[in-house]
């Protein structure tokens, strides 16, 4: 290294140290300005259930935070690194528990961290109904479920799940799901005779593996964190998951990215027991089960485009009860607490056998 780089390295390395120290100061004030709104917060509800985490508050910071950025960082990133903040000051308030499906590693552990930061309390939990019941019980704050995926539709637990269950949607995340073809460096020379992965990873993966892995046989377990605990274990086996269980089973990545369409990628939603306040940029989910007639699906929908609210989607389910006759799940942008959102769902419950509202969020910001 030369005399002149070295000197001008030494330079923007103090200027460097010195905009940290800045940095840290100014965290240090912001996360002092949190514990205060904990202390107002606990003070104006004496001895209540106090909610710490505000998640129109937290979609309106990281909004602004995405359009004020001045560069050169991209708005997702710097988001990103203010959401780390948020999370590490809500943590300074309540230690926030979030139950998600798991076991540790699983794509909706990494949608629960993307969407809440990294200063949570992570309860893994077996199933999609255990993550209900965890949170109806009050045992985990909020959870984290799968609710759709581009390449492979609607999950229909999720969906099911709130027909019977009191909880409220709070929010909503997207993740791109990049697949993996990974194996055990301990037996990485020996011929693959199994692969191992969830039923939704094998169906997203399909034409590769038909193409690229023809005839090995396909073994669907739990979650494709347990495909590559397996894979780990079992000689001349391998797993498909993703980046978080590759890193947690110390597995090697043979085929990345094998996923058949570039843009897959699954939302999940936030559930939790309190209904959460506009945030300025809102969606709405409801249930609505309509009598077996006809025009009844035209007459579900005709007050939504009388008003202008857009739907981002409607799916049918069976019935639980056989005296419903079609279950309709529709999310719309907007929040009940706009005016024509309330006057679309007041319309709908004239005609309606009955009428769920599963929650008003904010639109997915990260
Ligand atoms: O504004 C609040 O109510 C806060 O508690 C502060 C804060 C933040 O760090 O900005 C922290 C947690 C909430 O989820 C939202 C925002």
């Amino acid at each position: 290294m030369s005399s002149d780089e070295q000197a001008r390295l030494g330079q923007l390395r103090d200027e460097i140290d010195r905009v940290d120290r800045e940095i840290m100061d100014l965290i240090s004030k912001r996360a002092e300005c949190a514990q205060e709104v904990a202390r107002v917060k606990m003070e104006a509800h004496p001895g209540e259930d106090v909610f710490f985490y505000r998640p129109e508050r937290e979609a309106q910071v990281l909004r602004r935070i995405k359009e004020s950025n001045p560069g050169p960082l991209s708005g997702e990133e710097m988001a990103r690194l203010f959401r780390e903040i948020m999370s590490a000051c809500l943590a300074l308030e309540k230690p926030m528990h979030i139950a998600f499906l798991g076991p540790l590693g699983t794509f909706t552990q990494a949608a629960a961290l993307k969407h809440f930061g990294h200063s949570v309390v992570s309860v893994p939990l077996p199933a999609i109904d255990a993550v209900f019941r965890e949170v109806e019980s009050g045992a985990a704050h909020y959870g984290v479920v799968p609710v759709e995926n581009s390449t492979e539709g609607m999950i229909n637990h999720t969906l099911d799940m709130f027909m019977s269950s009191p909880l409220k949607i709070c929010g909503e995340v997207q993740l791109r799901i990049h697949h993996h073809l990974m194996v055990s460096p301990k037996h990485k020379d020996e011929e693959i005779i199994r692969i191992y992965s969830h039923q939704q990873s094998f169906a997203q993966c399909r034409q590769w593996l038909d193409t690229h892995r023809y005839g090995i046989e396909r073994v669907t377990v739990s979650s494709n964190a347990e495909a590559a605990r397996r894979a780990a274990e079992e000689p001349g086996t391998a797993a498909i998951a993703g980046d978080m269980a590759a890193e947690l089973y110390g597995l090697e990545v043979l085929a990345a990215s094998i996923e058949d369409r570039p843009d897959n990628t699954t939302r999940f939603l936030i559930i939790g027991r309190e209904e959460v306040p506009a945030s300025g940029n809102d969606k709405s989910s409801i249930l609505v089960s309509m009598r077996n007639k006809p025009g009844a699906l035209y007459q579900l929908l005709e007050p939504f485009h009388k008003h202008g609210l857009s739907l981002t989607r409607i799916e049918t389910r069976p019935s639980p009860s056989g005296t419903w006759a079609y279950v309709f799940y529709i999310d719309f942008e907007g929040h009940v607490e706009d005016e024509q959102v309330s006057r679309v769902l007041s319309e709908i419950d004239e005609e309606a056998v009955e009428l769920k509202r599963l929650g008003s969020y904010p639109i997915g910001v990260l």
